[in-house]
């Protein structure tokens, strides 16, 4: 008995194998003719090539000129969320996006008009939206088969592979990568990208910006007092309150260094980062520690450095910043617990002291 019997469904002929099944619309593709290899005496068994195509965890379909698929794989049927049978006859740029499919037709074009028989294209990133309604990341390459193995029309191969997983670890190592652990605030290299775009917004856009920095008072002293753990839970206490007084969300609020803070205030100028620095300040020295077993008297404060950009005073973001740090470097030494706003670039006597 032969291990391979048809069935007739939709129009379509239906190959199944007893070890695997792969669905084939025999009008169009003789697909024993792609299992012919350079030397035409080489050739794989129907039955094995199926059985192997349908193990692999990489998504296959083979399209005609129209578009339309004739063979599909099981891994590519379970992305695209129907049956293998389901499949045949449909077009696979059904599953795409209105923006991709666009582009993916234009390409398609291209492939079929291209006078070269093993132009292919990609791969390139898209989205599927599968038939359960899942829009499924994945990459795609698109090859035209060669004519001699087609021997008829011409016919394509797609190939791809899902990324929801990819996209989820990237996902999370970027965040990982932007992110302080132990506050959870934007690192000091989240802080500087995020610096460089918003700098760029709002002096493109004749905006200000400003910058404050806040760094906690003789905390060696509390970390030398109360230990490195309560130091810990000291920083963490500090960051949240100070990213509590953020007056808007496209504000960023970073730990800069070990006992330092940073926030840029897009679109704001320097008495609304004033405002901003004395409810942090207020909120800091409101601050208690008990709850984690020190004394009721034990606080912290800080001291602060604003410098705000406005008509071209700084022509760098780092010009900016390093005014802010300067600003903060004097409200250290003027006594601790102050704000100090710096106006003018290395200009002593155009600051102002909170
Ligand atoms: N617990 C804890 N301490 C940290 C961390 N990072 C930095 N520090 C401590 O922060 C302290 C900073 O000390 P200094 O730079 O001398 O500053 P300060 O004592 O705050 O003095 P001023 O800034 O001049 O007011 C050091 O004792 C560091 O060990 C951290 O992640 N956890």
């Amino acid at each position: 008995m032969s291990d391979t019997n048809e069935q007739k469904t939709h129009g379509v002929v239906t190959k199944k194998t007893s070890n695997a099944e792969l669905s084939i619309n025999d009008d169009a593709l003789d697909l024993s003719s792609i299992t012919q290899l350079s030397n035409p005496d080489d050739s794989i068994p129907i039955d094995m090539l199926c059985k192997m195509i349908n193990l692999l965890t990489v998504g296959i379909f083979i399209i005609n000129d129209d578009g339309v698929i004739e063979v599909v794989n099981a891994y590519a049927a379970k992305l695209f969320g129907m049956s293998k049978d389901a499949l045949i006859g449909r077009k696979w740029s059904d599953f795409l996006n209105d923006c991709q499919r666009d582009e993916y037709l234009q390409l398609f074009d291209n492939l079929k008009n291209a006078k070269e028989e093993s132009l292919s294209h990609g791969p390139k990133e898209i989205t599927l939206n599968n038939a359960n309604g899942t829009p499924i990341p994945a990459d795609l390459s698109l090859s035209c088969l060669p004519y001699r193995q087609t021997q008829k029309t011409p016919m394509f191969i797609g190939v791809f592979h899902d990324l929801t997983s990819h996209k989820a670890e990237y996902k999370k190592l970027r965040r990982l990568a932007n992110t302080d652990h132990l506050t959870g605030l934007a690192n000091r290299h989240a802080f500087e990208k995020a610096l460089n775009q918003h700098w760029m917004e709002c002096v493109t856009n004749k905006h200000p910006i400003s910058i404050l920095i806040i760094d906690i008072d003789y905390f060696k002293q509390f970390n030398d007092k109360y230990g490195h753990v309560n130091g810990d839970k000291c920083l963490k206490k500090v960051a949240k309150a100070i990213d509590e007084c953020v007056p808007s969300r496209d504000c960023v609020t970073a730990r800069y260094g070990g006992e330092e803070f940073a926030m840029i205030l897009p679109r704001c100028s320097a008495n609304l980062a004033e405002a901003v620095a004395k409810h942090v300040r207020r909120k800091i020295n409101a601050l208690m520690f008990v709850n984690q077993g020190l004394p009721a008297g034990v606080n912290v404060t800080v001291s602060q450095g604003i410098a705000c950009e406005q008509s071209g005073r700084y022509n760098r973001p780092e010009a900016l910043l390093y005014c802010a740090d300067m600003s903060l470097y004097k409200a250290k030494s003027s006594g601790r617990d102050r704000i100090q706003i710096s106006y003018e670039v290395n200009e002593e006597n155009e600051s102002s002291q909170i």
